[in-house]
């Protein structure tokens, strides 16, 4: 069987549905919260969080059983009721209407899985099993936590600040190039984690040097 295509979604806006309000649907709101989506939830009951959300105006609650209007306009869906046979009904009105899904209890039946994801700022690893042991990519993940530390982050950051004043130059390719390999071979990221701010700035200058002398 074909691999899963690994994509990151900009999800800013976008109409997201889950359904189901149980601790699977909850987790899957937090993250889709963390990540700016508009969460649609419909459930007759639902975690403590989920109403919270849904008091503050974060998430709109509808307190009722699934119907299949509520698949208008939704970009993906995550289905997380504990009925099995409800799940694969509502995977299937998905697949229809061509709307992304995810459902959480039938890996076969998913069209993507959500990884366990390891975050520094705008750096991001996500570890997929492809559903064989979502607990194993969760270890893994927290293993990493270890070695990827905050300053990947703000290293990260720094390269994309730079490397967007290069674009902006009117160097060439194999100038830009040169420049980014420079500063990805550096020191730079021991010198951040050490907290040397003057020797940071004194390597982001001796790596820009070629341009800017
Ligand atoms: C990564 C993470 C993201 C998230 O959900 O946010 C995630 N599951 C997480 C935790 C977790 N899930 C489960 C356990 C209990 C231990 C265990 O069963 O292993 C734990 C561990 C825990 O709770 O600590 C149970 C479980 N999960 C699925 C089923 C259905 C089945 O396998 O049939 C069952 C069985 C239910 C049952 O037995 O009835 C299915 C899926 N879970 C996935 C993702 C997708 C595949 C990801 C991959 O490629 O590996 C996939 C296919 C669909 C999806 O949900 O997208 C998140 C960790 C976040 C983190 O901590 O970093
Ligand atoms: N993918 C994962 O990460 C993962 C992890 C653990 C469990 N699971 C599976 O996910 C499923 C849900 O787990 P849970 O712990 O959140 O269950 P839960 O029993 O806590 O929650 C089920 C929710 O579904 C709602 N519901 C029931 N009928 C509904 C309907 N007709 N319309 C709308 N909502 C309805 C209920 O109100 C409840 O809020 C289980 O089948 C479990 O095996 C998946």
């Amino acid at each position: 069987m074909a691999h899963l295509y690994p994509i990151f979604l900009n999800l800013v806006g976008k109409n997201c549905l889950i359904v189901g309000g149980g601790q699977v649907a909850e987790r899957k709101a937090a993250n889709l919260l963390e990540h700016e989506a508009r969460v649609r939830l419909v459930s007759p009951r639902v975690e403590n969080n989920i109403a919270a959300w849904a008091d503050e105006g974060l998430v709109e609650w509808i307190p009722r059983e699934f119907q299949v209007q509520d698949l208008m306009g939704a970009f993906m869906v995550f289905i997380a009721t504990d009925t099995g046979q409800l799940n694969q009904m509502i995977t299937e009105l998905c697949r229809e209407q061509g709307i992304l899904v995810n459902a959480v209890d039938d890996p076969p039946n998913c069209d993507f899985y959500v990884p366990s994801v390891l975050r520094r700022n705008s750096l991001a690893l996500a570890v997929s099993t492809e559903g064989k042991s979502p607990l194993y990519a969760a270890r893994l993940r927290r293993e990493l936590e270890d070695i990827i530390g905050w300053e990947h982050g703000e290293y990260v950051d720094i390269l994309g600040r730079l490397r967007e004043e290069v674009k902006a130059s009117d160097l060439d390719i194999t100038q830009r190039r040169e420049i980014f390999s420079r500063l990805v071979d550096s020191d730079l990221l021991e010198l951040i984690k050490a907290g040397q701010d003057e020797k940071v700035e004194e390597r982001i200058k001796e790596c820009m040097s070629s341009w800017r002398d």
